[in-house]
C-alpha cells in the first residue's frame, strides 16, 4: 500500500466529512431515492418533510465514556461536573453553542451528544480543553467516539462475561470494543479480571482487520481473537468438551452472542457520507441482500441453543433489513424475533415493515415478485416484437434476474407468524441521530428428550458442521484450506476433523492436542500457506521456560499466575522479544484449530517485552503498562512501590528525570531497588491542586540515573489531564507514536521478524483509517479514530 494511495484517501475522507457542513441543500436530492422510500411507507406522510430536513441536516458529536465501569463513572462524573459547566452558555461566530447532552437512552448516561461540528471542536479555543480531553481519553480507550445509533447492537445483545461471543463483521471495531468491555464488566477499578467467556471479532477485509486489532488494543483482553475470513462460510471451530486443553474429546464451538453488523448499502449514514446521495439506486441493496442473508444464516448455525443473534445494518432499505430476516426465517421453528420494546424505553423508534416494495435496475417499484416477474415477461415479448432475440442481451447472454423472491415480502400469514414488526427502525429525525435496522433474534433453548431417537440439537449441530454451499469467487482458497487439512492429516501433526465425518455432531476424538504438537504443527505449516495469510504461529511456552519464570520471579507472581496460558510469537517459538497472555478458552481454541485454517490474525495481550538495559546491565523483559491491569490480581503487594503526587508530577513533567530530583521517602526507596522494570501504586488523595480520584498503579524504569515512566505519550497527557487539570508533559519534537499489531509498512511481516506489535507513526495509523473509509460498507463509524 503505497503512501501516495493513503494521501489520496485522506484527502478524499476529508473532502466529504467538510461538504457536510457546506454542501447546499439543493445537492441533496434524490428522486430515485425519494420515489422508492415514499413507496415504502417508512415514515407517515406528514413526518416525511421533517425526516428529509433531519437527512439533510449535518450530524452531531456523539461519544461514550467507555473503559471499566468504576473508571467510567469517575470519568462521566468529571464531564459532568467539569466540562459541562464550562462549556455552557458558550458563543460561536456570536450564535449560542448547545452544552453536551447525556444521551437519554443510554444506560446510566455513558453516552453524550455534542451539537458541534469538528471544525469548531479543533479550532475555537474555549474548546481547546474539551478537545485535548476528548483525544487524549480516546487514545487510552477510556472515550470511544461512536455515532449514536452504532451503539445500540452491542446493548441489545447484552453480553455477559461468561459468554461466547461472535462479532462477524467487525472492523473498524467500535461494537467490538462495547462488546469487549461488557465481556470485561467484573473488572475492577486497578485490575482487570480475565473472563471465562471469548470475544471472537472478524473481517473479511485484511487491512481493516488490522484497523480492528489497532483499535481494539485500547482494552487489551485476553479473551479476544480476531480472525480475517468470509462471514458467510465461517469455518466450524472445535473446543474440548470439558473446558480443559489438554482434552480430546471435542465438539463444536457454539456461541451465546452474535453481532452479525452486515455490510450495507449504508443510506442511512447520508448526514454524514454525503456522497450516497447522489449515487443511490436500490439495486445496491439488492445486490447485497444475498450476503447478507448467507451471513445471518451462517450466524444461525453457530448459535447455541437459547443465544442470541443482533443483525443490524445502517441502511433504511427493507430489502436489506426486513427481507433478510424475512428470508432467514422462513420455515424455521427453533429461531424467533424477540420483543424489544421494553427495552431501552427512552430510545424512540419505528415498528419493522410488514410490507414493503422492491425496484430493478430501471428504477420501476414492483409490489410483488409474481408483479415484478409479470413486467420482466412482458419486456422479453415487447423485445421479441421488436426482432431482438427473446430474453438474451447483447452478448447473447440469458440477463441476470436482478429480483428474486426473496427481495419481496413473504405471504402475509407469514410475516405474522415472524413478528417482522419486533424489528427496530430508527429515522434521524426521531431524535437526531443516523438511519438504522436493528433486530433480534433468539434461539430457543434445546429440549432434546429421551423419547427422540435423533433429537433435533444433533441435527442443528450436523448442520453446523456442514460446509456451506460455496459461491464460485470463495472456492480457491477453501480448496487451498483442504489440501492445508489433508496436509496435516498425512504428516498426522494436527488431526483436523473432517467434517463429512461427522454425522450427527457428537462428540469427537481429535490427535492428542498436547502443546508439543501445537508447536510442532505451527513450524510444519511455516512457509506452508496458501493465499494472503502470512501470521506467525502461536506457541505456547511450557510453565517452566527460564525466561517466562525469570518474569515470574522478578515480579513476585503468586502460583495462580496463568503461565500456561502465555504464548510467544515467531516462527521459532521462542521468548524472543515478547510473551502474550491468553485466556484459558483462547488458549484451548488455538490448540484444537489450526491458527491458519481460523486465519487467526490475533489472539492474546502483550504483558512482557524485552527491555534493552543500556551500559553495564542486561536485557531484561519488563511488564507492559497497557497489561498492568492483568497482572496486577498476581503481584505480591511487596514489590509494588509507594509513591505519591508529588513523585507522579515529576514523572509526568520529565522524560528521563534524573533519580536524585524525586523527594523523599520515594527517592530512598528506589534507592534500595534494583536496575530494571518497577511497578508504583499512587494513592487516592489531593496535594497542591493535583488530585487522584482513585488508586493508580504504572510501571517505571529505573536506569543508572534516571526513572522513567513506561508508558506512551498520550496516556501520560491524557493522566496528566485527569491529574492535574491540564497536559503538564514535556511536548514531543515529532508526531507521537502509537502501536499496531503485526504489521509493518507494506502490510507484510518480513522474514524472521518477532511476530508483535510494531511502532508506526500517526500518520501510518490515520492514513490506514482513511483507506478503510474508501471501501463502500455501510459502516457507521467510518471516522471513528478521527475527533
Ligand atoms: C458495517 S461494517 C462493520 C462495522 C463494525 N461492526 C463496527 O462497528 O465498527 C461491515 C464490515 O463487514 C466487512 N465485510 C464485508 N463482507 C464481509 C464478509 N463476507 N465477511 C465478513 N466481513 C465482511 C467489511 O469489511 C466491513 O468492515
Amino acid at each position: 500500500m503505497g503512501r501516495n494511495n493513503k494521501r489520496g484517501g485522506r484527502k478524499h475522507a476529508r473532502d466529504n466529512t467538510f461538504r457536510a457542513d457546506q454542501v447546499q441543500v439543493t445537492a441533496m436530492h434524490n428522486d430515485r431515492l425519494f420515489a422508492y422510500y415514499q413507496a415504502q411507507k417508512i415514515v407517515p406522510s406528514e413526518e416525511w418533510e421533517s425526516f428529509l430536513a433531519a437527512l439533510r441536516t449535518p450530524l452531531p458529536t456523539t461519544f461514550r465514556v467507555a473503559g471499566t465501569r468504576q473508571t467510567a463513572h469517575s470519568l462521566n462524573e468529571t464531564l459532568r461536573t467539569t466540562h459541562v459547566p464550562a462549556l455552557s452558555n458558550l458563543l460561536f461566530d456570536a450564535e449560542p453553542i448547545p452544552a453536551p447532552l447525556q444521551l437519554p437512552w443510554y444506560p446510566d448516561g455513558l453516552a453524550w451528544q455534542f451539537n458541534v461540528s469538528k471544525k469548531v471542536l479543533r479550532k475555537s479555543p474555549e474548546f481547546k480543553e474539551f478537545h485535548s480531553f476528548l483525544v487524549f481519553e480516546t487514545e487510552v480507550g477510556n472515550v470511544s467516539r461512536q455515532e449514536a445509533v452504532s451503539m445500540l447492537p452491542p446493548l441489545f445483545l447484552d453480553v455477559q462475561p461468561h459468554h461466547r461471543v461472535l462479532d462477524m463483521c467487525a472492523a473498524p471495531g467500535s461494537k467490538t470494543a462495547q462488546l469487549l468491555e461488557a465481556l470485561h464488566a467484573q473488572d475492577t477499578l486497578t485490575s482487570s479480571s480475565i473472563p471465562p467467556g471469548l470475544l471472537i471479532a472478524n473481517d473479511s477485509d485484511h487491512k481493516r482487520t488490522h484497523l480492528l486489532i489497532h483499535q481494539s488494543a485500547r482494552l487489551p483482553s485476553p479473551a479476544l481473537m480476531v480472525t480475517n475470513l468470509d462471514a458467510s462460510i465461517y469455518p466450524s471451530m472445535r473446543v474440548p468438551v470439558d473446558d480443559s486443553a489438554s482434552s480430546s474429546q471435542t465438539t463444536p464451538l457454539l456461541f451465546d452472542r452474535i453481532l452479525a453488523d452486515v455490510p450495507c448499502s449504508g443510506d442511512g449514514t447520508l448526514r454524514k457520507n454525503v456522497g450516497i446521495w447522489a449515487g443511490w439506486q436500490a439495486g445496491e441493496g439488492n445486490g447485497l441482500h444475498g450476503l447478507q442473508l448467507r451471513i445471518l444464516q451462517r450466524a444461525m448455525k453457530l448459535l447455541a441453543p437459547g443465544g442470541r443473534i443482533v443483525y443490524s445494518t445502517c441502511s433504511m432499505n427493507p430489502v436489506e433489513n426486513e427481507a433478510v430476516l424475512a428470508a432467514a426465517l422462513g420455515g424455521e421453528k427453533d429461531f424467533h424475533l424477540l420483543p424489544t420494546s421494553h427495552l431501552l424505553p427512552a430510545l424512540v423508534r419505528r415498528p419493522g415493515l410488514t410490507t414493503w416494495q422492491a425496484s430493478d435496475r430501471s428504477g420501476a417499484i414492483y409490489e410483488s415478485y409474481d408483479a415484478f416477474l409479470a413486467a420482466s415477461e412482458g419486456a422479453k415479448r415487447e423485445q421479441a416484437d421488436n426482432g431482438k432475440e427473446q430474453g438474451r442481451d447483447r452478448k447473447g447472454k440469458e440477463p441476470k434476474v436482478t429480483l428474486t423472491r426473496g427481495h419481496f415480502p413473504p405471504p402475509p400469514e407469514e410475516v405474522e407468524r415472524m413478528g417482522l414488526e419486533r424489528c427496530i427502525r430508527i429515522y434521524p429525525h426521531l431524535q437526531d441521530t443516523g438511519g438504522f435496522f436493528v433486530a433480534v433474534l433468539e434461539r430457543r433453548p434445546s429440549v432434546a428428550t429421551s423419547a427422540t431417537p435423533v433429537s433435533r440439537e444433533k441435527k442443528r449441530e450436523a448442520d453446523h458442521e456442514e460446509e456451506e454451499e460455496v459461491p464460485e469467487s470463495k472456492k480457491p482458497r477453501l480448496e487451498e484450506e483442504a489440501a492445508e487439512r489433508r496436509e496435516e492429516e498425512s504428516t498426522g501433526v494436527m488431526k483436523v476433523e473432517d467434517p463429512a465425518d461427522v454425522d450427527t455432531g457428537a462428540t469427537t476424538t481429535t490427535g492428542p492436542a498436547s502443546q508439543t504438537d501445537t508447536q510442532k504443527g505451527a513450524k510444519a505449516k511455516k512457509g506452508d500457506l496458501g493465499g494472503s495469510f502470512k501470521e506467525h504461529p502461536y506457541t505456547f511456552l511450557p510453565a517452566d521456560d527460564p525466561t517466562l519464570a525469570g518474569c515470574i520471579a522478578r515480579l513476585h507472581l503468586t502460583p495462580s499466575f496463568p503461565s500456561s496460558t502465555i504464548l510467544v510469537r515467531n516462527p521459532a517459538g521462542t521468548p524472543a522479544r515478547a510473551l502474550y497472555l491468553a485466556s484459558p478458552l483462547v488458549r484451548s481454541i488455538i490448540t484444537h484449530n489450526h491458527y491458519a485454517r481460523i486465519r487467526l490474525a490475533s489472539a492474546g495481550v502483550k504483558v512482557f517485552t524485552k527491555q534493552e538495559a543500556g551500559r553495564g546491565a542486561e536485557a531484561q523483559f519488563r511488564v507492559l503498562g497497557e497489561a498492568l491491569p492483568l497482572i496486577l490480581p498476581y503481584m505480591d503487594e511487596g514489590t509494588i512501590v509507594e509513591g505519591d503526587l508529588g513523585v507522579l508530577r515529576v514523572l509526568v513533567q520529565g522524560v528521563y528525570p534524573l533519580c536524585t530530583v524525586f523527594p523523599e521517602p520515594f527517592r530512598g526507596l528506589m534507592e534500595g531497588r534494583e536496575l530494571g522494570s518497577h511497578v508504583v501504586r499512587f494513592p487516592q488523595g489531593a496535594l497542591d491542586g493535583a488530585s487522584l480520584s482513585h488508586d493508580v498503579i504504572l510501571p517505571i524504569w529505573k536506569s543508572n540515573v534516571s526513572l522513567t515512566l513506561m508508558i506512551d505519550k498520550k496516556a501520560k497527557s491524557a493522566l496528566s489531564m485527569r491529574v492535574f487539570g491540564k497536559d503538564i508533559t514535556t511536548p514531543a519534537k515529532e508526531k507521537p507514536l502509537v502501536l499496531i499489531d503485526r504489521e509493518d509498512g507494506d502490510g507484510e511481516v518480513g522474514e524472521g521478524t518477532e511476530a508483535e506489535r510494531v511502532v508506526v507513526s500517526v500518520d501510518d495509523v490515520e492514513a490506514l483509517a482513511d483507506e478503510v473509509d474508501d471501501v463502500p460498507v455501510g459502516d457507521a463509524d467510518a471516522e471513528m479514530v478521527d475527533l
